[in-house]
């Protein structure tokens, strides 16, 4: 992929450490996620009062809405120490086996993208949600023999940011699973407020709307947005940062009013000058933007569709009208006819995964 986005949801290499400092340490300064949170305390609760460890617990939802940060909110509520480790790093059945073995009673096992276990430490964790216990096998062939384990009892808390790919047996063993959703701009501001108290940044209300209203309801985003103003305002001598200053700053970093950055916006405005709004298959309009498709369809198009600004036909992509709209042009009348289409019609994607490949 070319250059980093300012608005993509996934954490950077160098934003882990100022992460950590803006991150709520307890539920009560989580903000925003009513239902989750409420559940939440509802099965802690439970469980210091029953003196056991929690039920283990899922968390889903897209990059940066808050799933490492509950986590570590779970172990510290628990007062339980927190061991950290992911998916991708456990390639092996041996190497979750490591982990379990080393786990203190009560302790929170921490398992980020999940979903990209082995399929052996996959089935291992199987037992050892359920019965905390493991079986190691030792020796291969006909002479193995499965040694049993007894494991301390702790709580398992995975995260995924696709839940969908999580094999049933798996979900099931989680006896509660928190969705995340989005932010509305209004629970963004309250972020924002809560990180400008933390980095010691003057900012007025309208200052705070603006930014958030550019954050694409993703906390991780609004915090590295209020980053790029603070930068912005102390290069310009900016004491107290309004709206303006807010937009005029994040218009430098090309995120617009609603969000869209660079490429959101030249691919909108590909298809709409270059296809006259679409339909269009994916590696066309990747082509006609500079791009590689997978870029255009994981960066760009899941939130251009969320936002009702592209649309997923059976022929192709297309231009709503709001994007249209968005760009300055007035909307064409055939376009109406062609959202029904993208709202009611088959998707595309499958037809399309295929002339990707060629
Ligand atoms: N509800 C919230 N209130 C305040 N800040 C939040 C909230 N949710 C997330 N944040 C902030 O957003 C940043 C990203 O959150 P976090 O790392 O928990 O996201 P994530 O869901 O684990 O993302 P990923 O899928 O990339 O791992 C954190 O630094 C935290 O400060
Ligand atoms: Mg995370």
């Amino acid at each position: 992929m070319a250059e980093q986005s300012l608005v993509n949801g996934g954490e950077e290499p160098e934003e882990r450490v100022i992460e950590a400092a803006l991150r709520p340490k307890n539920l009560h300064d989580f903000v925003g996620q009513h239902r989750v949170r409420k559940q939440l305390a509802l099965v802690l609760e439970a469980s210091k009062m029953r003196g056991r460890s929690a039920d283990h617990v899922l968390m889903s939802g897209p990059p940066g809405l808050g799933k490492t940060t509950l986590a570590m909110i779970i172990a510290a509520e628990m007062n339980a120490p927190l061991r950290i480790s992911s998916g991708p790093a456990i390639q092996h059945a041996g190497d979750l086996a490591a982990i379990l073995s080393s786990l203190s009673e009560g302790e929170v096992l921490f398992l980020d993208e999940i979903h990209r276990m082995s399929r052996p430490a996959e089935e291992m964790l199987y037992m050892a949600m359920e019965d905390f216990r493991v079986d190691i096998v030792v020796g291969k062939g006909a002479g193995a023999t499965a040694i049993p384990l007894e494991l301390p009892p702790f709580t398992l808390v995975g995260a995924t940011t696709r839940a969908g790919l999580l094999p049933g047996p798996l979900r099931d063993r989680f006896g509660f699973t928190g969705h995340l959703e989005f932010y509305s701009v209004a629970e963004l501001e309250l972020v924002l407020r809560r990180s400008a108290g933390l980095l010691d940044l003057k900012v007025n209300s309208a200052g705070f709307t603006e930014i958030a209203g550019r954050s694409r309801g993703t906390p991780r985003i609004a915090n590295r947005l209020l980053r790029r103003v603070r930068d912005w305002a102390l290069v310009h001598g900016i004491d107290q940062i309004d709206a303006r200053s807010a937009s005029a700053a994040l218009d430098m970093y090309e995120v617009d009013a609603r969000g869209l950055d660079r490429l959101d916006r030249s691919v909108l405005e590909a298809l709409i000058t270059k296809f006259n709004g679409g339909p269009v298959g994916l590696s066309t309009l990747a082509i006609a933007v500079g791009e590689e498709p997978e870029t255009v369809e994981t960066v760009a198009e899941p939130f251009l569709v969320r936002e009702g600004l592209l649309g997923r036909t059976p022929r192709g992509r297309i231009a709503m009208a709001s994007a249209w709209t968005h760009l300055g042009y007035a909307v064409p009348a055939g376009v109406f006819g062609q959202e029904a289409l993208a709202l009611f019609g088959e998707d595309e994607n499958h037809a399309e995964s295929v002339d990707t490949i060629g």
